[in-house]
């Protein structure tokens, strides 16, 4: 699955059956039917995920509208299929061009976001896109009249927090003190909170938009960059990996397909079941095992020739955080000359060593969510999309 974020296609230039997203050339209200989908950020690792799930699992969808800042070469393939699917290459911060992609949709599956916990991007630019981009996706919905909005948020706007509490095997009522000082978490509470604000507001037409918010924990599966990104360092130093989180710290994880069904599935149902699933959090889960985030990767990096070091004498947990720090202070100094962003550095150390893991069933409750893929299916998935890559150490 491609998600580079570049993608083939420049600003303004066509993938398939494109449009620039503007108000005055993108999509027309009238020319779609009643189950038209918008997917924001549809060309992410998520999105893609997302985008193929509902032409392959959606009978009624008549037309889908893929609205990314970058547009994938892949969304070519889309266009002979019986859905009518428009890529459209648009900006979430800017209103104008995500109302012009929403007008007339029956339903918007939001997905695109800056996901940086790594100091790629600046907290006001992580604000812009996390938090005004989905005021403007919530006011699209408002002035253009469609109903239905489905808001993928994070495991983050939880935890872990900065006090390393544990959060094991919690569900959505389980009380945490959820403290959000980084910006990325912290513009996912605040993204959350608006789209969950907004339900029941009045739309275009005087009928109530119906809301809510799905929480993944830490996803994986085809496409999945931090993993790719494991992968080749592991190739780099000779098919090792250290071990620097303790295998007791258990961290959640979910197959992106199962996460793709889920945002599918709530968007089908919320019209059916608007008064029970409007304004709700989800967290999503599936039958992945709980696992420290490093032994988890090496359930896929394991049989494409990685192994793991234990390492806990060569690196103990104060010489991680010293690396951390001076990380995050190298970040800072080198940052008018270079952008230093590596994997490591406090906030990253703090969520890779704190439990955070959930045991929920509430959406088989709300609206009849079972995994699609088992554990075996995610795995076996999963092992073959890194054994496809480039360099495999196989
Ligand atoms: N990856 C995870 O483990 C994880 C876990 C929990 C929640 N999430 C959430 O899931 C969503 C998707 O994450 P992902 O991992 O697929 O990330 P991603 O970076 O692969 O995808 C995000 C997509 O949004 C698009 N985008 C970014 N800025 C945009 C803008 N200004 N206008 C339009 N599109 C824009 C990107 O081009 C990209 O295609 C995010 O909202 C993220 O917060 C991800
Ligand atoms: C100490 C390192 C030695 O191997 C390991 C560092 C791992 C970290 C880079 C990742 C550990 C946990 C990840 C996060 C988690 O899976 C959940 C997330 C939620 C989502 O909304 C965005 C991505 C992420 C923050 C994810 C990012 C990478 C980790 C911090």
């Amino acid at each position: 699955m491609g998600q580079e974020g570049g993608g083939a296609s420049g600003r303004g230039r066509c993938v398939g059956r494109l449009a620039r997203a503007s108000t005055e050339d993108g999509p027309s209200g009238g020319q779609f039917g009643y189950s038209g989908s918008v997917a924001a950020g549809g060309c992410g690792f998520l999105g893609e995920h997302v985008v193929r799930m509902l032409l392959q699992r959606e009978p009624r969808l008549s037309e889908l509208r893929v609205f990314d800042l970058h547009l994938g070469p892949w969304l070519e393939e889309l266009k002979t299929g019986p859905v009518q699917v428009t890529a459209i290459q648009g900006d979430v911060t800017q209103a104008h061009e995500v109302a012009a992609a929403v007008a007339g949709a029956h339903v918007v599956i939001h997905a695109a976001g800056l996901v940086d916990v790594f100091g790629r991007a600046s907290p006001e630019t992580i604000h812009k896109v996390n938090v005004q981009g989905t005021k403007n996706v919530i006011e699209a919905c408002v002035q253009t009249g469609t109903r239905f909005l489905v808001y993928t948020s994070s495991m983050e706007v939880v935890g872990p927090n900065i006090k390393g509490h544990p959060f094991y095997r919690g569900n959505e009522d389980t009380p945490y003190e959820a403290v959000h000082k980084h910006p990325y978490p912290c513009s996912k509470a605040q993204a959350e909170r608006l789209v969950l604000e907004a339900n029941g507001r009045e739309v275009r037409g005087g009928l109530p938009l119906v809301t809510c918010a799905l929480r993944p924990t830490g996803i994986y599966g085809e496409g999945h960059q931090i993993m790719r990104d494991f992968y080749h360092q592991g190739l780099r130093l000779g098919g090792r990996l250290f071990r620097a989180i303790p295998a007791s710290v258990e961290h959640g994880r979910v197959y992106v397909g199962n996460v793709a069904w889920m945002h599918v599935l709530v968007a089908r149902e919320l019209e059916q079941r608007a008064a029970l699933v409007g304004g709700q959090v989800y967290f999503c889960y599936d039958k992945s095992p709980y696992k420290s985030y490093e032994d988890f990767n090496m359930e896929f990096l394991g049989p494409c020739g990685l192994r793991l070091v234990e390492t806990r004498l060569l690196a103990p947990y104060w010489l991680l955080m010293l690396l951390a720090a001076l990380n995050a202070l190298l970040q800072w100094l080198l940052r008018p000359l270079l952008l230093y962003a590596p994997l490591l550095n406090p906030y990253t150390l703090a969520v890779a060593n704190t439990t955070f893991t959930v045991s929920t069933d509430k959406a088989q409750r709300h609206f009849g969510y079972e995994p699609l893929f088992s554990w075996e299916d995610s795995r076996t998935r999963t092992i073959r999309w890194v054994q496809a890559m480039e360099g495999s150490a196989q």
